[in-house]
């Protein structure tokens, strides 16, 4: 399979995303500019990667802007072909303002940009799975109603815990509602998540656990 890497002006994870794909999973990835729209290169069975960063510099909220860029158009045609779509950090920002996903990500609950290690309890493992998170909105929320019903379709791939896997009110960085980190479409093929999976793919990084999340969740 091959993976399109989007590039919006302000990106500052992209590289990072390329790298974890192609020398740490050995997998084939295009880099795509937010400008372009031309997805034909790319099967149904490929993946389109919305990367972290601060597309428009944050302004009116994280996302918000990046969502009017020609290539996103070209993104939802693709997820609703059933083609795979992950969004990181601002990625998952971008995927909620396109309402690719539902919810919002609101500012941090103590208004910091958090920049720190947390644990994950969720798909592709058993025990915690460490990642960074690095964020100033990334606080997720919903009405009830959809959170009862991305719950009851198991859309919630991702939940805060600690590091033994224990979702409580302290293993949660950023207040957001659930706890929850990371979520899934109904239909299975499109995925936002706020921790960054692609900055623990490497030995050299000395943690491999977002390689288990990047496998589980695209290939
Ligand atoms: N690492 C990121 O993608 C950051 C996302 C966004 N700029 C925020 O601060 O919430």
């Amino acid at each position: 399979m091959k993976f399109g890497v989007v590039v919006f002006p302000g990106s500052n994870c992209d590289r990072d995303m390329q790298d974890a794909l192609a020398q740490d999973l050995n997998q084939e990835v295009v880099m795509l500019w937010h400008k372009d729209k031309d997805l034909s290169a790319f099967a149904t069975s490929d993946c389109i990667i919305l990367p972290g960063g601060f597309s428009y510099g944050d302004y009116l909220r994280c996302g918000a802007i990046a969502r009017f860029s020609p290539m996103m158009q070209s993104v939802i045609d693709f997820a609703g072909r059933g083609g795979k779509v992950l969004g990181v950090c601002n990625g998952f920002q971008i995927l909620c303002e396109s309402h690719l996903l539902p919810g919002v990500l609101l500012r941090n609950a103590n208004q910091q940009f958090i920049c720190k290690n947390i644990h994950l309890s969720g798909l592709g493992s058993d025990k915690a799975l460490k990642v960074p998170i690095a964020h100033g909105e990334g606080r997720f929320f919903a009405e009830d109603k959809v959170l009862d019903e991305l719950e009851k379709n198991s859309q919630v791939i991702y939940r805060y815990c600690d590091e033994k896997g224990a979702i409580t009110p302290e293993s949660n960085p950023n207040g957001a509602i659930r706890n929850i980190a990371g979520i899934r479409n109904r239909e299975g093929n499109v995925f936002g998540m706020m921790p960054h999976p692609e900055r623990a793919c490497s030995e050299a990084l000395g943690n491999l656990d977002g390689r288990v999340i990047l496998k589980t969740l695209l290939m």
